[in-house]
C-alpha cells in the first residue's frame, strides 16, 4: 500500500482562490480587512513565516501591516507594538508571531491584545471559549489539521485519533477542537509522559505527530490504513525535519508530509479567520 498525499499546498491554493472571491465581495460593501503583525527578533523561520503571512494577503487582497522589532526590544516596546495595533482601525486583526525571544514574557503580551483583533485565536479569552466551546478564532494549526482531513474525506467522526504533543499551538487546542460535538472524534493525547506510545498510534484512525522529535512515529507504529500527519518541526542543516519516518507511507491510508501538508494550511487558516471576522463585521 503507498498513502494517499493529504497536499496541503494544492489544498492552501485551492483555500485562497475561494477567499479571494469573498474579499473582493467584502471590498464591493466598502470593507478592507487588514492583518497585522508583530515579529520580534531574528529568528529565520518566524522571519520566514511571517512574510509567507503577508505574500498570501497581497495574493488574496487582505491589506496588511508589518511591525519588526529587534531582537533587543524590550517588553514595554513589544507592549507598544501591541497597543499600536489594538489603536489602529486599518488593522482588522493580528497575530503576535511566536516563540518570542526569552526574557519577553509571552503571556503577558498575548493578554494585552485586543481579543476582537485576535487573528489567530492564541489569545487567553480564544482559547477559554474553545475550551468552553463557545464561538471565536480558532488557533491557526489545529483547524488547518482538520479543514485538510475534510477536504480528504477522511472520517472524524467516532475516529480514534492521537495526537502526540501538548503545545499550545498545535497539540493541546487541536484536542479541544477535536472533541467538539461537530467532530465528535476520541482523542488520545500523548506527550513526554507517555509511557508506551506505540500502545496508543497503533490502535489509532488519525495520528498527527507535532513533538518536534525526527523520527519519533515509524512504521511499526501505525495501523495499516491510518491516516498520519507529520507536524513536527525540527530545523537541521539539511533542512526541515519532521516527526514522522516517511516510510510510513507503505503502511498508512493518507499520509500528510511536512513540509507541504500543514504548514501550508496554517498559513491558509489565518486568512480565513481575518476574513470570517470581516464578514461578522459586515453583517
Ligand atoms: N502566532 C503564531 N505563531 C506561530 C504559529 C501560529 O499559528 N501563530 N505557528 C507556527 C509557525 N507558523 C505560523 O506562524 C507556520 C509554520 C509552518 C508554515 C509552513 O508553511 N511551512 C512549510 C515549510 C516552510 C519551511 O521550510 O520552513 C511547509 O510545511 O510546507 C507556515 C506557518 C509557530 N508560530
Amino acid at each position: 500500500m503507498s498513502a494517499q498525499t493529504l497536499d496541503g499546498k494544492a489544498t492552501a491554493a485551492a483555500i485562497k482562490a475561494e477567499l479571494k472571491q469573498r474579499v473582493a465581495s467584502l471590498g464591493a460593501k466598502g470593507i478592507v480587512p487588514g492583518l497585522g503583525t508583530i515579529l520580534v527578533g531574528d529568528d529565520p523561520g518566524s522571519h520566514a513565516y511571517v512574510g509567507g503571512k503577508h505574500r498570501d494577503c497581497a495574493e488574496v487582497g487582505i491589506a496588511s501591516i508589518r511591525r519588526d522589532l529587534p531582537a533587543s526590544a524590550t517588553q514595554a516596546e513589544v507592549e507598544a507594538a501591541v497597543d499600536e495595533l489594538n489603536a489602529d482601525p486599518a488593522c482588522t486583526g493580528y497575530i503576535v508571531q511566536l516563540p518570542l525571544p526569552e526574557g519577553i514574557d509571552e503571556l503577558a503580551v498575548l493578554e494585552r491584545m485586543d481579543p476582537a483583533k485576535d487573528a489567530d485565536g492564541l489569545h487567553p479569552n480564544s482559547l477559554g471559549r474553545l475550551a468552553l466551546m463557545r464561538e471565536g478564532p480558532l488557533p491557526c494549526t489545529p483547524r488547518g489539521i482538520i479543514e485538510l482531513l475534510r477536504r480528504y474525506e477522511v472520517p472524524l467522526r467516532g475516529a480514534e485519533v492521537v495526537v502526540i504533543g501538548r503545545g499550545v499551538t498545535v497539540g493541546r487546542p487541536l484536542g479541544l477542537l477535536l472533541t467538539r460535538r461537530s467532530e465528535n472524534a476520541t482523542v488520545t493525547l500523548c506527550h513526554t509522559g507517555t509511557r508506551d506510545m506505540a500502545r496508543h498510534t497503533r490502535g489509532a484512525d488519525i495520528v498527527v505527530a507535532g513533538a518536534g522529535v525526527p523520527g519519533l512515529v515509524t512504521p511499526e507504529m501505525v495501523a495499516p490504513g491510518a491516516a498520519v500527519l507529520d507536524v513536527g518541526v525540527t530545523r537541521t542543516d539539511d533542512g526541515l525535519v519532521g516527526d514522522v519516518d516517511p516510510d510510513v507511507r507503505s503502511v498508512a491510508g493518507h499520509f500528510s508530509p511536512n513540509p507541504g501538508g500543514v504548514g501550508p494550511m496554517t498559513r491558509a487558516m489565518l486568512l480565513v479567520n481575518v476574513v470570517e471576522a470581516a464578514e461578522a463585521q459586515a453583517a
